[in-house]
This record gives structure tokens, C-alpha cells and sequence, in this order.
């Protein structure tokens, strides 16, 4: 059975996790805070584990980019982007109103992933916009906190799964501002995954640093892909943290880490005195589709 670390039982983390695999038993470390499941698979304690890395609305989780480059050197061995459908979840008797509906009003604070909160953004300002926002380590978390502190006029925003565990109401479903919010999540782990379904493709993420000071370096970079029509799916940029303007750049290609001509798109860029590392090379799945 695959050992894998997870955020919380009823996090969107644990929800993908399921879909993944499609209800193949799996033994989950549940634990509280990603920096623990970085460090459970860094450390062998389990075989992989899962980070969310990318969200439709809130665009790259960045510090669990920055733990995959600066903090640890696993690479990712699945992709698979998933629905982060959020709730808002609390006690329901607090808010409820004569004719039965919900005075959102009254919520005094939200709680929720710093990822989830601004996902559901239009829904807090039309219908609570005193309330007080928290982020915690994840929207399971959030949950669990609201369960244990009734009377005090707070929600959560986090999956049904969330609500049903530590039995809370649903308040109001679906709240995110736009209803296709998609999160990217990753598999790391040292051996590649056995995934009983076809991919919908691979991919090959990669880290290139360039020369410091080269005008045009990063069109350089590019054009190796370019001229070689590699299908290019993600390019973003972040700060080496090591001087202020200095940044490497986070890139996805379609393609094989092995093929002749990523190999030699590869080679040109190092030519060009840009670092290259593979973070990965790896099956993509795709919310819903089964192959
Ligand atoms: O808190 C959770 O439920 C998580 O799985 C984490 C996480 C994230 O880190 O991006 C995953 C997806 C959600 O959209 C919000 C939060």
C-alpha cells in the first residue's frame, strides 16, 4: 500500500488524493502543517507526498514553489489538477434567522487557507464584509477550530467532507467567485508512481537561472524551445532570494525529459551559461477525465 503524506482529513489536499487514485487504498499521513509534508517524505518516512501548487484564482502557491526549489531536492512524479469546491461551514444555529435562511451578518470571523480566503472573495464582501479574516494551515483546519469554538459567530470556508467529518453545517455551497477554481497539484517522491489509468500527458518542469547581466538571455532561453516547437505551458518567475532583482525561472514543457529534442534544447540553454535542473518529469491528470 503507497504511504503518503497529506494535509488534514477533509482538506482539498485529501479530496484530490482520493481522485487520484481513483479508491485505491492508500495509507495517508495526515499532518498538520506542509512544512511536515515536505519533510515526511524528505525524511522517508513515506513514499510520496502531495502539494497543492498552483490555483486557478489565486495563481501559484508560492511557498510551497519555493520548498520544492530552495528546501528540497524531491522531484514530482504525477500533476493532476482537481476542483477546490469551498463551502462556508460554522454552526448553523447562530445565524439562523426566523423564515430559516442565514444572516451572514452576523459572522464575526472567517477562517480558512491564506489560498482559500481570497478565492471566495465577492462572496465575503457582499454578504460579510465586517467579518474578520484568519488564515490557518488549511481549510481542514479551519473547520475543525470553527467545531471547537461555538457561540463566537465563526465560519469556515472548506469541503463538504470538512463539515460532514466534524458535523457542522453547510451554510451557503460553492461560494468561490468563479465556479471553474482548479487547483494543480503535485506527487513528490524518489521512485516514479504506479497510476493504474492513462495520462492525459507528460511534462518536464524545469529551473533555469540565468547569466547574471545578459540582454536577451531569457529570449535566448526561449527560442531554444521555440524553433524546436516544444509546446511551453508554464513560465513564471521568482526571486532566487539571494539579491534583490535576481530570479529563476519556473518553466513546463510538454514533453519527455528523455526526448532527443528536449535533450537538446536542455544542452542549448546550459550553452548559453544558464543553470538547467529537472524538477521533474511526469504524468498529467486531468479533473475529470479517465482513460
Ligand atoms: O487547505 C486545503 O484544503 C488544501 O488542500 C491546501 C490548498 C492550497 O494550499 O492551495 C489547496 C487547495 C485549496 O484551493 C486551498 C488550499
Amino acid at each position: 500500500m503507497k504511504r503518503i503524506a497529506v494535509l488534514p482529513e477533509g482538506s482539498v489536499s485529501h479530496e484530490a488524493i482520493d481522485f487520484l487514485f481513483d479508491g485505491e487504498a492508500l495509507d495517508l499521513q495526515h499532518s498538520k502543517l506542509i512544512s511536515d509534508i515536505f519533510r515526511a517524505v524528505d525524511s522517508g518516512s513515506v513514499q510520496y507526498s502531495v502539494i497543492p501548487i498552483e490555483n486557478t484564482i489565486e495563481g501559484s502557491v508560492s511557498l510551497h514553489m519555493d520548498w520544492l526549489v530552495n528546501e528540497v531536492d524531491i522531484p514530482m512524479q504525477a500533476e493532476w489538477v482537481y476542483p477546490s469546491i469551498q463551502n462556508v461551514i460554522g454552526h448553523g444555529n447562530e445565524f439562523v434567522t426566523d423564515d430559516g435562511t442565514y444572516d451572514f451578518g452576523k459572522i464575526t470571523k472567517i477562517l480558512s487557507h491564506p489560498v482559500a480566503i481570497p478565492q471566495c472573495q465577492n462572496f465575503i464582501r457582499q454578504h460579510s464584509p465586517d467579518a474578520d479574516l484568519e488564515g490557518v494551515n488549511s481549510t481542514a483546519e479551519a473547520v475543525e477550530i470553527v467545531k471547537k469554538n461555538p457561540g463566537k459567530g465563526w465560519v469556515a470556508i472548506g469541503t463538504k467532507l470538512a463539515a460532514q467529518k466534524h458535523g457542522l453545517d453547510i451554510m451557503a455551497e460553492r461560494v468561490t467567485d468563479h465556479d471553474n477554481n482548479y487547483t494543480r497539484f503535485v506527487l513528490i517522491g524518489h521512485e516514479p508512481v504506479d497510476i493504474p489509468r492513462e495520462p492525459d500527458h507528460v511534462k518536464t518542469s524545469l529551473l533555469v537561472t540565468l547569466p547574471e547581466d545578459a540582454p536577451g538571455a531569457l529570449h535566448q532561453v526561449l527560442s531554444a524551445f521555440a524553433w524546436r516547437k516544444l509546446n511551453l505551458t508554464r513560465l513564471e518567475s521568482r526571486p532566487t532570494k539571494k539579491r534583490l532583482g535576481s530570479y529563476y525561472f519556473y518553466i513546463d514543457v510538454i514533453e519527455t525529459v528523455d526526448s532527443v529534442l528536449l535533450t537538446a534544447a536542455m544542452a542549448e540553454i546550459e550553452a548559453l551559461n544558464c543553470q538547467v535542473r529537472v524538477l521533474g518529469s511526469y504524468p498529467c491528470y486531468t479533473y475529470p477525465s479517465r482513460k
